[in-house]
């Protein structure tokens, strides 16, 4: 029994080669195991949240034109791409009524017209008017949210998970996403900032990676359920990615703690769902100032520019999800680049300013971006839990199937028949279940089928005729060489078994899913390392 907590021991240190107790990364005061901590606590209220009537609606264009190259053309046709958007209006809170909105088709966005950007005016139709408001911090495209093309969406209708969505396309999409991450120059800063921004961008692609193996289409049976292949294929193999996710979490989380004070004045249209301010409380609550310190990122006036930069990289980011062929994807991502860029919007932007100031950067969120925001949290959210789901599916199938096998071994009840295999066997497998011995393994054993010639006899005084000693050498190779001859034939079945058997194991070790990264050594692109550097 005590030997099987070892082994689940072993593989639950072994997943995701992550040491919970680290910090998160050089800016987050929080470990894995406390966002872990964290995310049990809140993950019920968060989710009751989102799928509240004024969360779970999101509005974008799904026609836009790729504003970056011309390719236009391609087209995802599964039906997993499609979003379902709002057609039955009978259905849909009052609140979010064309009527109530503004009709969509005077939504046409207007510089000039700033209280359509005001998240007060249009949180709801009875809230005061906030005065004209510009916007000038924008970390992300706005256009959508005022585009008469624009469609409503109900995101709970439309889950992200699996589309079939990949190939050329998407990877040209990820490629250019990471190409702007390239700050131009050399200071300190700029290392963290670029650091922090691929971390985005890695966690935001690990996230999606998350989501699409854990509801993931299983062909055979027609369900969606978890695919622990794919996940680790995609995401639990590179412990930088894994990590990346939780560094995300933590900077959404801190933005959350940030804003929550200046919400407190805003009514979240309580006739459709009264208690979404106390469901908010309840989730900052449990967040924490020393999760993220942005201040370690652009902390002084030298860094405005890089700033700027940062700012105007990230929009982009948001801009090139209008290239995504796939609308569930593009819905998605458009979500989730939103949320990230009204993040960063709330911890670059509600700073050094006073009480009234903080509250102005607040009153200036569309309410597109607070969904966003809170939808981005909850995917986040999702992916961790989604993570530690998979950890338990993986120490399953290693205690479950390797245990078996290594009980083979440990009441030698098998292999022992066969000394030399026992042992070959238990070198590999003793990488993924370390409390694997074989307990007659010495080194002699190791060379039992290993004959050396038989040493020539010394000659006696009366065989010392040269003609003698000639005929003996000759007779004695012939004679070795049909001991060799016989030997070879008498091995071959011995020889063919063990090239068997260790194909087998091979195979058995792939078959129950033990990992290339614990039946070889790591590679150093998979060490993970604390700093963002
Ligand atoms: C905006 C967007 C949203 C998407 N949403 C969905 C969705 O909801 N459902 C769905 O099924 N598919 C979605 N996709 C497609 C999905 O992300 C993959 O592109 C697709 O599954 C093909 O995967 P792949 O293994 O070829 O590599 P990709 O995921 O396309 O990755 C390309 C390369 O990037 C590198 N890479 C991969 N992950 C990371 C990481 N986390 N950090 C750093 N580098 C990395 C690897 O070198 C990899 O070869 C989306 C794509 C995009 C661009």
């Amino acid at each position: 029994e005590s030997s099987e907590t070892n082994e689940s021991k072993a593989a639950s240190n072994n997943f995701c080669e992550i040491n919970k107790d680290e910090v998160v990364g050089a800016t987050c005061d929080v470990t894995f195991k406390e966002i872990n901590e964290i995310n049990h606590h809140i993950r019920p209220e968060l989710l009751a949240l989102v799928h509240s009537d004024f969360f779970k609606y999101f509005k974008l264009d799904l026609y836009k034109q790729c504003p970056f190259w011309n390719d236009n053309n391609g087209y995802c046709v599964n039906r997993a791409c499609a979003v379902d958007v709002i057609e039955d209006w009978d259905n849909v809170p009052e609140y979010w009524q064309p009527e109530a909105l503004g009709s969509l088709q005077n939504e046409s966005f207007s510089a000039e017209d700033d209280n359509e950007c005001s998240f007060l005016d249009e949180l709801c139709d009875q809230q005061q008017k906030n005065g004209i408001i510009k916007q000038d911090v924008e970390y992300c495209d706005v256009e959508d949210f005022h585009n008469k093309d624009s469609v409503l969406v109900d995101l709970t209708a439309n889950p992200e998970r699996f589309t079939g969505y990949g190939g050329e396309q998407s990877s040209q999409i990820w490629s250019s996403i990471y190409k702007e991450n390239c700050f131009s120059s050399d200071q300190a800063q700029n290392c963290l900032a670029k650091g922090a921004f691929y971390r985005l961008v890695s966690g935001l692609h690990a996230s999606i990676g998350t989501h699409l193996s854990n509801d993931h289409l299983n062909t055979e049976t027609g369900k969606w359920g978890p695919n622990l292949d794919l996940f680790m294929a995609r995401v639990g193999n590179f412990p930088d990615r894994v990590a990346n996710i939780y560094f995300n979490y933590a900077v959404v989380a801190k933005a959350l703690w940030k804003i929550q004070p200046y919400l407190s004045h805003l009514e979240f249209c309580n006739a459709y769902h009264e208690d979404v301010k106390s469901m908010i409380n309840d989730v900052v609550s449990h967040l924490d100032s020393k999760i993220f310190n942005e201040d370690l990122l652009f902390h002084d006036d030298v860094s405005s520019k890089l700033k700027d930069d940062f700012r105007s990289r990230f929009k982009n980011v948001t801009k090139i999800m209008d290239c995504v062929h796939c609308d569930r994807c593009r819905l998605w991502g458009k979500v989730q680049t939103t949320g990230y860029a009204t993040s960063l919007k709330i911890l670059f932007e509600i700073d050094s300013q006073d009480e009234s100031g903080r509250q102005a950067v607040v009153d200036k969120l569309t309410k597109y971006e607070l969904i966003a925001l809170f939808n981005t949290f909850d995917r986040l959210s999702k992916s961790i839990e989604s993570i530690n789901n998979f950890e338990k599916l993986y120490n399953e199938r290693v205690t479950s199937l390797g245990g078996k096998i290594a009980s083979l071994f440990r009441r030698d009840n098998f292999f022992r028949l066969f000394s030399g295999a026992g042992e070959k066997l238990s070198s590999s497998l003793s990488s993924f279940t370390s409390s694997l011995s074989v307990e007659e393994t010495t080194q002699t054993a190791k060379f039992n089928d290993l004959r050396l010639p038989t040493k020539a006899k010394p000659e006696s005084a009366a065989e010392k005729g040269a003609f003698k000693k000639a005929w003996e050498t000759e007779i004695n190779n012939v004679m070795e060489a049909l001991r060799f001859i016989f030997r070879s034939y008498w091995d071959l079945p011995k020889n063919i078994f063990m090239i068997v058997l260790s194909k087998i194991n091979g195979l058995w070790n792939k078959f129950i899913g033990v990992p290339d990264y614990v039946r070889e050594q790591p590679s150093n692109n998979n060490v993970y390392r604390l700093d963002i550097h």
